[in-house]
C-alpha cells in the first residue's frame, strides 16, 4: 500500500500538518535505519531512536521504550525523548489484572496495536489524569520483538492530538516498530558473537575474554564484605606429557582436566582457561579457608582421572594451585596476581598441592 493511501481525502494536501507530520515519521524512518550501521550499543541506538522521532515527527509530545524478558512483572521505559519525557522518567506499570488490558502489556504480548484516547475517565485514570498534565491526547503502543533471541519490547509514541495516528497512518508507525525490532535483533546477533569469542575451542570453558563475567560475578553480592576468592590452577611437568606422548594426547588432558574443574565447581563458580595448561576459577562467597578446601578437592580430583597415551597405557597428571582470597577494596588483577606468586610457591614447594597467598 502506498502512503497517500493511507491519508484521508482531506488531509492528503501537502499544506496539511498531517502531511508535514508524516514526512517527518518518513525522515525519521530514513535517520534511523542509517542509524543502524553506526551505533553498536543497544540502548544507545534506541535512545538516539526516540530522540529523532520526537525531534521531526511535529505533535509527538514522547517516545520510550522498555525492552527485556516478555514475562516481566515490571514495565520502566529505559529510554525515553520527546517535550514531556519528564512523564516516563516517573512511569513504572507493574503487571497487574488491570494492566494486562492496557496497551503496554497487551503490545507486549504481541498483540495489535490500536490508538488509546487519554482521558481521565478512561480504565488508567491516575495515569492518564498525569498524561494530560503534560499535554497528552493519545497514545499507541507498538510490540517490538527480536527474531534472534527471545528478547521483547514495546515502543510507546504519545501524541498532543486526538485521532493522530490514525490520520497519520498506523502501518507508518508499525513500520518504525519494525525497524526498532531489526535493531534489537543486531544488538542480540552482537551479543551471540561477543559470547562466541568468550569460549576455548579446545576446553569448551569461557577464556580470558571473559573477564568482565568473571569480574561481575565475584562482585556481584550485595554485600561488600562477602567473601569470594580466586584458583589459578597450573598442570605440573605439562611440556613433558606433550613431549612424551605427543600434543594430541596432551590436548585431550587439557580437555579433561577442564571437564574435571567443571563438574566439580559449584553452579555460581566460573573456571576458565587462562591460557596454556592454565586455569582460573571464581568462587564467588568462598572464604579462604573454603577456597583452599576446595581446591585441595579439586587437586586431588584431578590427580584421579586416568589418560590414555597412544599405546593404550594409562598415566595420571597433578595440579599446583594458587589460592587468593579476594581483598578489600583489591582489584582482580592485582588477586590474579597474588594467586599467581602462591601458585609459584606451589611449584617451587614440589608440585601437586595447593598454597594460600
Ligand atoms: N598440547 C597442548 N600443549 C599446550 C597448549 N598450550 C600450551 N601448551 C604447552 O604447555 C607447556 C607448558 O610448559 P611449561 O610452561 O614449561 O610448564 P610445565 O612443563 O607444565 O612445568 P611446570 O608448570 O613447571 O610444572 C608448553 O610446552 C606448551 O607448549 C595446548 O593448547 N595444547
Amino acid at each position: 500500500m502506498g502512503i497517500r493511501e493511507w491519508l484521508r481525502p482531506d488531509i492528503a494536501s501537502p499544506e496539511t500538518s498531517a502531511w508535514q507530520a508524516l514526512s517527518g515519521v518518513a525522515e525519521a524512518l530514513v535517520v534511523c535505519a542509517g542509524a543502524v550501521l553506526d551505533i553498536d550499543d543497544e540502548q544507545q541506538l534506541l535512545q538516539h531512536y526516540c530522540d529523532q522521532l520526537t525531534e521531526l515527527v511535529p505533535s509527538l509530545r514522547l517516545a520510550w521504550i522498555w525492552f527485556g524478558d516478555p514475562d516481566t512483572r515490571m514495565i520502566v521505559p529505559q529510554v525515553r525523548a520527546g517535550a514531556a519525557r519528564a512523564y516516563a522518567e516517573h512511569l513504572c506499570i507493574p503487571r497487574t489484572r488491570l494492566t494486562e488490558r492496557g496497551p503496554a502489556y497487551r503490545a507486549l504480548q504481541g498483540q495489535r496495536s490500536e490508538p488509546y484516547r487519554i482521558s481521565a475517565t478512561s480504565l488508567f485514570g491516575p495515569w492518564r489524569e498525569m498524561a494530560r498534565q503534560h499535554a497528552m491526547q493519545e497514545v499507541l503502543v507498538l510490540p517490538l520483538q527480536s527474531s534472534v533471541d527471545a528478547q521483547r519490547g514495546v515502543l510507546a509514541l504519545y501524541a498532543d492530538v486526538p485521532g493522530y495516528f490514525e490520520r497519520i497512518g498506523l502501518p507508518l508507525f508499525e513500520a518504525m516498530a519494525g525497524l526498532f525490532s531489526s535493531a534489537l535483533s543486531r544488538a542480540a546477533r552482537h551479543k551471540a558473537l561477543e559470547n562466541a569469542v568468550m569460549v576455548d575451542a579446545l576446553t569448551g570453558l569461557k577464556n580470558r575474554h571473559a573477564v568482565p563475567v568473571l569480574q561481575r560475578q565475584l562482585l556481584r553480592a550485595d554485600d561488600d564484605a562477602a567473601p569470594a576468592a580466586l584458583l589459578l590452577l597450573d598442570i605440573d611437568h605439562f611440556k613433558s606429557i606433550n613431549d612424551v606422548h605427543g600434543h594430541a594426547v596432551g590436548d585431550q588432558v587439557l580437555g579433561a582436566i577442564g571437564q574435571t574443574l567443571r563438574l566439580h565447581v559449584r553452579s555460581g563458580d566460573l573456571v576458565l582457561r587462562w591460557g596454556g595448561e592454565e586455569f582460573l576459577l571464581g568462587l564467588p562467597g568462598a572464604s579462604a579457608d573454603a577456597a583452599w578446601a576446595v581446591a585441595e578437592s579439586l587437586r586431588q580430583q584431578v590427580a584421579a582421572v586416568r589418560h590414555v597415551q597412544a599405546d593404550g597405557q594409562l598415566f595420571n597428571v597433578t595440579v599446583s594451585i594458587g589460592v587468593a582470597s579476594l581483598l578489600p577494596a583489591e582489584s582482580l588483577d592485582q588477586a590474579v596476581q597474588r594467586a599467581d606468586g602462591a601458585l609459584y610457591a606451589a611449584k617451587r614447594g614440589g608440585r601437586n598441592r595447593s598454597v594460600l597467598a
